[in-house]
């Protein structure tokens, strides 16, 4: 009888391969990082033959790690970093142009055109998302409109579209199954979340032909087995999520007005909103959290671009610390940052600003500064953007938080962790399973496979490592906020539009 789930886990940064038990738990990891490009500022690549490379020896490495055949196995889950785009070609799998990542602001013009038009409002109404480069959609349109030949092939049918899961599942099958999940389409800027369809409309606006496009399905279901010749005998793939709606699944956060925040490269805050979607009126987007049991339900979502990645650029670039983990004992080494903020506007702002043309700014700096103010201010950072969307969803949705559950890389930092609780003035959980992304896959693709028998099941296995609770006064609290507030309108607006 099959002992496990495999969850594929596929990032911005790294591809990650996790068995869990039934229990939930870790049995084995295995983690690879790949190749990420730049070719002009502004520009994120990556390599679609890196993304599956370096998969596919994850998940070979941790089946042999835990002495496990594709027998131990019940079914894969996919999960993936959201919104890049792939193009291939259908019959060779040859990529025709490389992974533009969800990073990526190289549409930040063809946006701008598109709400001068004044289409704005027809995309919101029907994908709960803003118009902004972040999204699939402009994306697959500048490889149309760019790499020669494309879209002659593309309206012939000859090559196909898909994000990270769709060029995965595609892969793993061996080319026979096309699809993608609710979750990951309502990523694309093309997908109408509420009649679960792609949109003739959309599509035209953007001019991208229908026949390139996956079949958009629900997250818990079995959407093909795996050709013999990758892990060496058929696994059934029985669940797709973005990694974010993943974690949030990951989470248990099942019931409305349930959130968490995953503080990896950026940050993303997720509530669940139940079985409407719920639209924002402060900047938030609207998404489709999962499709399951025959039911879809969604969420709102705050979507911060640069988080742990500010932390990666004091190490890379700055070159202030040698490892992440050193800006905790740098951060404290200082009472505060000296009145100094770092806004990470990196890729621009998203939520709730969604501003392509914002770019990183450092202000307050005196003769006094030095490389632990830096290193605290860039934490603050992470912690600020976070009450930035945390605050819309509040507005939005007329709840007040109770606790926020948190997860990723960054929430090993007792420090961040504090001072997130200290400026929303609510306890933050961290779960002992800091690997939720990962198993929400696991969870979706184990209920489908009848390893797990339903949620109530999987919530009990949701466990706290440790509650941060807040311990700031409200009037520094709302100082120090203030300031930010004033620090992100230094960032706004700095790159200028092409025309
Ligand atoms: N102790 C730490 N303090 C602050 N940031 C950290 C720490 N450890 C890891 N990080 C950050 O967390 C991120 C990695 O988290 P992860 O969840 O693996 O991200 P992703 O899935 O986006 O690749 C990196 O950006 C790294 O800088
Ligand atoms: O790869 P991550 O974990 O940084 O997540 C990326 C998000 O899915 C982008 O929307």
């Amino acid at each position: 009888m099959a002992r496990y789930v495999l969850a594929l886990d596929q990032g911005t940064t790294s591809s990650r391969a996790i068995l869990f038990d039934r229990q939930g738990t870790v049995v084995a990891v295995r983690n690879q990082e790949f190749r990420q490009i730049y070719p002009r500022p502004g520009w994120v690549e990556h390599d679609p033959l890196d993304i599956w490379d370096s998969q596919l020896a994850v998940a070979r490495a941790v089946l042999k790690e835990a002495g496990a055949t594709p027998d131990d196995i019940a079914a894969i889950g996919v999960t993936n970093q959201r919104e890049t785009t792939i193009v291939w070609d259908k019959a060779t799998g040859d990529p025709v142009y490389n992974a533009i990542v969800w990073q990526d602001r190289r549409t930040a013009d063809l946006c701008t055109d598109l709400k001068r038009r004044g289409r704005e409002a027809l995309f919101r109404e029907k994908t709960g998302l803003v118009v902004d480069p972040y999204f699939s959609g402009t994306k697959i349109a500048w490889i149309l409109d760019n790499v020669p030949g494309v879209r002659e092939r593309a309206e012939r049918g000859e090559v196909i579209f898909g994000t990270v899961d769709t060029w995965l599942v595609w892969k793993l099958t061996g080319g026979r199954v096309h699809v993608t999940d609710y979750s990951n389409a309502s990523r694309t800027l093309i997908f109408n979340i509420h009649t679960l369809d792609w949109d003739d409309e959309l599509l035209q606006e953007l001019n991208i032909p229908r026949a390139m496009l996956p079949e958009a399905r629900p997250s818990s279901q079995v959407y093909g087995e795996t050709d013999p010749a990758w892990l060496g005998g058929a696994i059934p793939i029985a669940g797709i999520a973005g990694d974010q709606q993943a974690a949030l699944f990951g989470q248990a956060c099942f019931r409305p007005g349930m959130a968490k925040n995953t503080y990896g490269t950026g940050a993303f805050v997720l509530m669940n909103t139940g079985d409407r979607p719920a639209r924002s009126e402060h900047g938030l987007i609207t998404t489709v959290a999962w499709g399951v049991d025959g039911k879809v339900e969604y969420a709102l979502e705050g979507s911060i671009f640069i988080a742990g990645a500010v932390v990666q650029w004091l190490r890379d670039e700055l070159k202030i610390i040698e490892k992440a983990a050193d800006t905790e004992p740098l951060a404290r080494s200082v009472d505060d940052t000296g009145g100094v903020y770092l806004v990470p506007a990196f890729a621009g702002l998203g939520a709730p600003y969604w501003d392509p043309y914002a770019r990183g700014t450092i202000v307050g700096i005196t003769r006094g500064t030095g490389r632990a103010h830096l290193a605290r201010a860039a934490l603050e950072s992470i912690a600020y953007q976070t009450r930035d969307v945390l605050g819309a969803m509040e507005a939005d949705s007329g709840l007040s938080l109770s606790a926020l559950r948190v997860d990723g890389g960054a929430v090993l930092n007792n420090f961040l962790m504090q001072f997130q609780a200290d400026l929303l003035g609510v306890p933050v959980d961290r779960p002992v399973v800091n690997e939720t992304t990962a198993l929400g896959a696991a969870y979706l693709a184990g209920l489908a496979a009848g390893f797990w028998r339903n949620r109530e099941e999987i919530e009990q296995f949701w466990q706290r490592d440790r509650r941060f609770e807040p311990a700031m006064p409200e009037d520094v609290r709302e100082k120090l906020y203030a300031g930010w507030k004033r620090a992100v309108g230094r960032a706004r607006a700095w790159e200028e539009p092409a025309q």
